[in-house]
Order: structure tokens, then C-alpha cells, then sequence
């Protein structure tokens, strides 16, 4: 029967619950207590020391963050030159594929939930000063009913991809990008008036903002705001168009409209911050 050791325990594969780039992520029950965990497995081809990198940063803040109740809880690794292992907490499904299943039916509350727990997600990464930069509704999973970010974006991204690449569902997406991340013109060391580097996590942070905001539209409208733009050029010059006018239906709840209107603001220095869209009435009001 397959069965994997992580640092000497044995771990019972139960089901591939999903792949993409050079990892897979199974589904399995530790030998000695019985418990169910999420096994993400990364094939580390020819010792790329990037990914390699890439992968440490992430178990370094998985580690240091795993005490946020909205982060995913890393159990055991085990890293060497040829693959990864990452033992984490198994949620029962993913927002992306949730979102599929029931997104005609989200009642008000619930849409108020997700909302506020994604945003306390964003905001333990943000006062980290880690930019997810890639959130997408398959980062998040639900844990005994509530919403956990699993992946900062910092692993997947550097990914080595001269391997069979598999989707993974939303891998490569554009749907929930921000402008400024496609017209991300400023060169990389940019400097300012007094030759010191440029604090870009500010700016950056913001995008993590426009991304939540098409996920929120996609569960008010069922769609995010540009998937029907089909062609990738003609939809990444809509996003980045002050004139492509954002179709907001109007609903019955002015306080979602304000939030999603703010959210998907082009103007980077118009578009509230995390802390703010906490304070928001939105998230604020009682029921
Ligand atoms: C569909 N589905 C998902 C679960 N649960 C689950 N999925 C995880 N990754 C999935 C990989 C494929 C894309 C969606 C996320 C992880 C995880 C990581 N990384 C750490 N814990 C997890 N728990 C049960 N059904």
C-alpha cells in the first residue's frame, strides 16, 4: 500500500486531491494517530536552487505564522535536494471549487463570512510584509467551516516549469490581476529622490486588495469582472483601460457595492488598504 515517510513517520495516501506545476498534494492519514493531513509533495528537478530557495521562504513562514488561526497550520517537512514534503492540515474543499458548487446560492451571511476571513488571512501576510500577489479563490480552503490561506504565492510562483505542467484549476489566471501588476513598468531596484530603494510593498499590497475584490464580485455576480473577455490581450487591456467601465449590478446591499467598488479602484492610491476595508460598515455592521 503507498505509503510515505516524513521524518521517520509513515503517512497512508488516501487521494490526490489536486496538482499542478511540479507538486501534488495528497491526501493522507498519519500511521501512528490516525489524522488526517494534506501531504503537498514538490519534485525538486536538477536541485533548482531557486525553487529551492523559494520553497525554504515558504516553510520559514508557514512555520512563523502558524499560529494565525487563518493561516494553514504546517504539521512536519522535510526538504532535500530532489523533493519537498510538506504536511499540513486538510481542509475539506477549496473556495475555488466551493464557489463552483454553490455559486448561486451564498446567502448574504455567508458572502459576509468569507469576506471577513479572507481579509484577516491578507492581513497576517500583509503586516508580514509578504504580497500574495497571485490570490486566487484555490489559495483559500475551509477548515471546520472557515476560511485558511494556504500558499503566499512565493513557492508556486518561482516554480521550475520544465516540468510536464499540469493546470493546476486557476494556475496562470487573469482574472483576479490588478492593473498596476500588469503595467508593473517601475524596473525592479527603482529608487527615489534620496537614492534609497523604493518601499514597493505598499503599492504591492494593494494588488492583494484588487485580487480580493474580484473574488468577492465573482461570489456577488458569479462571475469575476473581466471572464468575459475571453482573449488574453483584448482582457489585460480592459483591466488596465480607465475607460472599461466595471458592470456593477446593483444590489440590495449598498455597503457590498461600496466595498467592491473600492476594491477594484484602478487608481492604486484610491484603493483602500486591508486595515481599512476592516473598518469598513460592510464588515463592521451587525447583523
Ligand atoms: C479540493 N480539496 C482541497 C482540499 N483540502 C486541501 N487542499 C489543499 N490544496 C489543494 C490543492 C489543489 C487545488 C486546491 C487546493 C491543501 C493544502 C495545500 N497546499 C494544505 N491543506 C490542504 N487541504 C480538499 N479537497
Amino acid at each position: 500500500k503507498n505509503l510515505i515517510q516524513v521524518n521517520g513517520k509513515g503517512y497512508s495516501i488516501i487521494r490526490l486531491i489536486g496538482k499542478g506545476g511540479s507538486s501534488k498534494v495528497f491526501q493522507v492519514l498519519s500511521e501512528d494517530s490516525k489524522k488526517l493531513w494534506a501531504l503537498k509533495y514538490v519534485k525538486l528537478d536538477f536541485a533548482d536552487e531557486m525553487a529551492m530557495q523559494s520553497y525554504m521562504n515558504e516553510i520559514t513562514l508557514l512555520a512563523r505564522l502558524k499560529t494565525f488561526k487563518r493561516i494553514i497550520h504546517l504539521h512536519d517537512y522535510e526538504l532535500t535536494e530532489d523533493y519537498i514534503y510538506l504536511v499540513m492540515e486538510c481542509g475539506s474543499i477549496d473556495l475555488a471549487t466551493f464557489l463552483k458548487k454553490n455559486k448561486d446560492n451564498l446567502s448574504p451571511h455567508h458572502m459576509w463570512c468569507y469576506w471577513q476571513e479572507m481579509l484577516e488571512a491578507v492581513d497576517v501576510i500583509h503586516k508580514e510584509g509578504i504580497v500574495h500577489s497571485d490570490l486566487k479563490p484555490a489559495n483559500f480552503i475551509f477548515v471546520e467551516a472557515s476560511l485558511k490561506l494556504i500558499d503566499f504565492g512565493i513557492a508556486n510562483a518561482i516554480q521550475n516549469d520544465h516540468t510536464s505542467v499540469v493546470k493546476e484549476s486557476q494556475v496562470g489566471t487573469l482574472n483576479y490581476m490588478s492593473p498596476e501588476a500588469i503595467q508593473d513598468t517601475s524596473p525592479v531596484n527603482e529608487v527615489n529622490e534620496y537614492g534609497h530603494k523604493k518601499p514597493r510593498l505598499k503599492i504591492n499590497c494593494k494588488s492583494d486588495v484588487w485580487s480580493l475584490g474580484c473574488i468577492l464580485y465573482s461570489m456577488v455576480y458569479g462571475r469575476t469582472p473581466f471572464q468575459h473577455i475571453v482573449h488574453r490581450l483584448l482582457k489585460m487591456q480592459a483591466i488596465c483601460n480607465p475607460d472599461h467601465f466595471i458592470d456593477f449590478q446593483p444590489i440590495e446591499n449598498e455597503l457590498l457595492l461600496d466595498v467592491m467598488k473600492k476594491c477594484l479602484t484602478r487608481d492604486v492610491k484610491r484603493r483602500p488598504s486591508i486595515e481599512e476595508l476592516l473598518n469598513h460598515p460592510y464588515v463592521k455592521k451587525p447583523f
